[in-house]
């Protein structure tokens, strides 16, 4: 597994170039697989990213029926709430280029759930249901073990994007909260969350990290701190950040701002 930084010089240039790649990479993937399986972010980079997808001449070139949409958290509210990770996609994006609306997975909120920890858990079974079927190749060890029982309750993420709080969140996992300690469940629900709204829905680490390739995408001076202490290596529970880890790729796309604090080994790789 490798880990890359990327710096690019400003907001725009990072939404832009995070664009141009995810086109890429869906297209690749559509050339390899037929189908290509995204997880959404919320936040400023991740919708600017989308925005910039539309700008892009290219964007055209993917077969945007034939690919599945999924988030990594939400706000718990209302759909087509404007403070909806779904609902600002879809303006930024989804309505505009022709998706499979079969495809498109957005996590419920107070209009079909309770509350958020039966929204997370009627997630986890929609994710189960689009799990692709065992192969038959069986690897030994306790952590193939574990690679394989997750393989039964999701999908394969091809690609999967996450934005960075300043208090270095990931999803909506806050430091120090049940959701980064989680190892069994692959969504939780998340009640009295340090940023607004309180009540969310994420996915939860194992779940992210079973994607192929992670996508940490953050810009602003605001970001700085989590960014640094997160490639530093600190321990996720305190810093989310530091817990994600693509199966094939982790990509660290970010501003100059955001990479202030980068520890100076790593940026000179
Ligand atoms: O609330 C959220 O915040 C984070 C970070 O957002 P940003 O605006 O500070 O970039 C985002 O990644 C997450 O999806 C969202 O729900």
């Amino acid at each position: 597994m490798s880990i890359r930084i990327n710096v690019h010089p400003s907001f725009d240039v990072l939404a832009a170039a995070t664009a141009a790649r995810l086109i890429t990479k869906l297209l690749d993937t559509q050339n390899e697989r037929g189908e290509a399986t995204v997880v959404l972010t919320g936040g400023t980079v991740g919708i600017a990213t989308l925005k910039a997808v539309l700008d892009s001449p290219a964007y055209p070139a993917v077969d945007w029926s034939k690919v599945n949409f999924w988030w990594g958290d939400e706000r718990f509210l209302p759909a087509g709430d404007p403070e909806t990770n779904a609902k600002q996609a879809q303006d930024a994006l989804l309505s505009r280029i022709g998706v499979d609306p079969a495809r498109v997975h957005p996590m419920g909120g107070p209009d079909r759930f309770p509350d958020p920890f039966s929204a997370a858990e009627s997630y986890a079974q929609e994710l189960a249901a689009s799990a692709e079927p065992a192969d038959d190749e069986a690897a030994d060890g306790a952590e193939a073990d574990a690679e394989a029982q997750l393989r039964t309750k999701l999908p394969r993420f091809d690609v999967l994007l996450l934005g960075i709080g300043p208090d270095a969140h990931i999803a909506s996992l806050f430091p120090e909260m049940a959701g980064i300690r989680e190892k069994a469940a692959v969504a939780v629900g998340v009640e009295n969350s340090p940023k607004p709204p309180p009540s969310r829905v994420s996915l939860t680490l194992p779940a992210i990290n079973s994607a192929q390739e992670v996508w940490m995408v953050a810009a602003g001076s605001d970001k700085a701190g989590a960014v640094g202490l997160a490639l530093a290596g600190a321990n996720p529970v305190q810093v989310p950040a530091a817990g994600p880890a693509g199966r094939s790729k982790t990509l660290w796309l970010i501003d100059q701002d955001a990479a202030a604090k980068v520890p100076e080994n790593l940026m000179l790789q």
